[in-house]
């Protein structure tokens, strides 16, 4: 198994967010959680990336058991993710914004930055050639040195995307990727990602946008107030009584 979750579960206070949920993440493919608003999607993506601590169960990967390891930690093993609203320097460039991903896996501290040591040179070298690598990948070579605040939301989407990238990740989760952009972007949007794939990585992705998810995913978890009430093919999704039911309150998926 991949990347798994048994029995995960999330608690704040009386409210439980995520209940019992036991999934498996399938490697080199596109994995996607749907379900209404306040299902438990993002806090599921925060348990597994170690930016919330479970309250029960286990997040397995490639055998480890991962549920207590921080988040930077987490990262490091190649597990990386973007947020519903990434928070970029509005006011520094986008290549400046990207060589932020890769400190990760870069040793300076302190005292190198004091004395421009050699390693610091090496090692900022180091980000800026992964920086130009995935922002080449994502497409937005030709505009790395624009501020942030003057890119469009599309553009902030993919440096969002290079900036996951830029860790060096073998899974990437992407919360709501193509959330506030038109059809012909969320088109491209989705063409990234199954370009991430063909490249090899795993993908999982949590998205409202309903056509989007049925045409791009291979395998589809449905959650309902923290619980997961499917999970399967999008056709066995499309077609699955408690989905319709719970999910779009008993029309068919679209
Ligand atoms: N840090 C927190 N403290 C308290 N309650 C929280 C916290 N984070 C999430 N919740 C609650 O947990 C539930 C699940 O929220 P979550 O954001 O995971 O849902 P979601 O499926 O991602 O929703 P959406 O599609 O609207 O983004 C909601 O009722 C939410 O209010």
């Amino acid at each position: 198994m991949y990347l798994e979750t048994k029995q995960l579960t999330k608690k704040f206070g009386g409210l439980v967010a995520v209940n019992n949920v036991d999934f498996s993440i399938e490697k080199g493919k596109i994995n996607a959680i749907i379900g209404p608003n306040g299902a438990g999607k993002s806090t599921f993506f925060n348990l597994i990336s170690g930016f919330h601590p479970p309250t029960f169960g286990q997040v397995i990967f490639k055998g480890t058991d991962i549920t207590t390891l921080p988040a930077n930690q987490i990262a490091k093993l190649g597990i990386s993710r973007t947020f519903q609203t990434t928070n970029l320097f509005e006011q520094a460039t986008v290549l400046d914004n990207v060589m932020v991903g890769h400190r990760l896996r870069t040793e300076s501290n302190l005292f190198d930055a004091i004395f421009r040591t050699k390693r610091l040179q090496r090692e900022d070298k180091q980000c800026r050639d992964k920086a130009m690598e995935v922002l080449t990948f994502v497409g937005l070579q030709n505009i790395t040195h624009k501020m942030i605040t003057n890119i469009s939301q599309e553009e902030k989407k993919r440096v969002a995307f290079a900036l996951a990238l830029a860790t060096d990740p073998e899974i990437i989760f992407l919360d709501e990727p193509a959330a506030g952009v038109n059809p012909d972007e969320t088109e491209g949007l989705a063409e990234l990602m199954q370009k991430m794939v063909d490249y090899g990585l795993t993908v999982c992705l949590i998205e409202h946008k309903m056509q989007m998810v049925m045409k791009l995913a291979q395998k589809i978890m449905v959650l309902n107030y923290g619980e997961k009430i499917a999970e399967g093919t999008p056709d066995e999704i499309k077609n699955n009584e408690a989905v319709i039911k719970a999910y779009l309150g008993g029309s068919a998926i679209a």
